[in-house]
């Protein structure tokens, strides 16, 4: 299998309003470093997994609507905890909508919240 892994950054922020949580109920920011990994077992007739350039436009373009903004006060996000790996799951999903997944075997993506700490969801295409 062939993979291909381009990262880019968003800062957010936001609560989590469970009982589970500590500080973390309070309203906090993140920035987030976010990996994405595109996964086939074969290449295209370019040689590559994806072209680099389109796998870091797409994902720039999904992190754009969420860069700067409280997630709290989106409508989308409404009575959901947007935990990092809730995030990763809702990244891998906007990239699946936005790009032909034909080729593609599965889609990781990773959030890095601090350099010990990262949550990954893997989105089988
Ligand atoms: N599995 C996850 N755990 C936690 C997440 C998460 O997204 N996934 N997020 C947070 C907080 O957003 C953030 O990291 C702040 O952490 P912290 O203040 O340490 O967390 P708590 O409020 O739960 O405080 P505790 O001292 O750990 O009770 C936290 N965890």
């Amino acid at each position: 299998m062939f993979t291909l892994t381009v990262r880019d950054r968003m800062m957010i922020a936001h609560s989590l309003d469970h009982p589970g949580f500590g500080p973390a109920r309070k309203l906090h920011g993140c920035t987030y470093v976010v990996e994405t990994t595109w996964h086939r077992p074969d290449l295209d007739e370019m040689g590559v997994v994806i072209d680099i350039g389109v796998a870091t436009e797409e994902l720039h373009a999904v992190l754009a609507d969420l860069d700067y903004q409280n997630l709290d006060e989106l409508e989308i996000f409404a009575g959901k905890l947007t935990t990092t790996e809730f995030l990763a799951h809702y990244i891998a999903e906007q990239l699946r909508d936005r790009i032909d997944t034909e080729p593609y075997a599965c889609l990781e993506v990773t959030l890095r919240e601090h350099p010990d700490a990262w949550a990954s969801y893997r989105l089988e295409l």
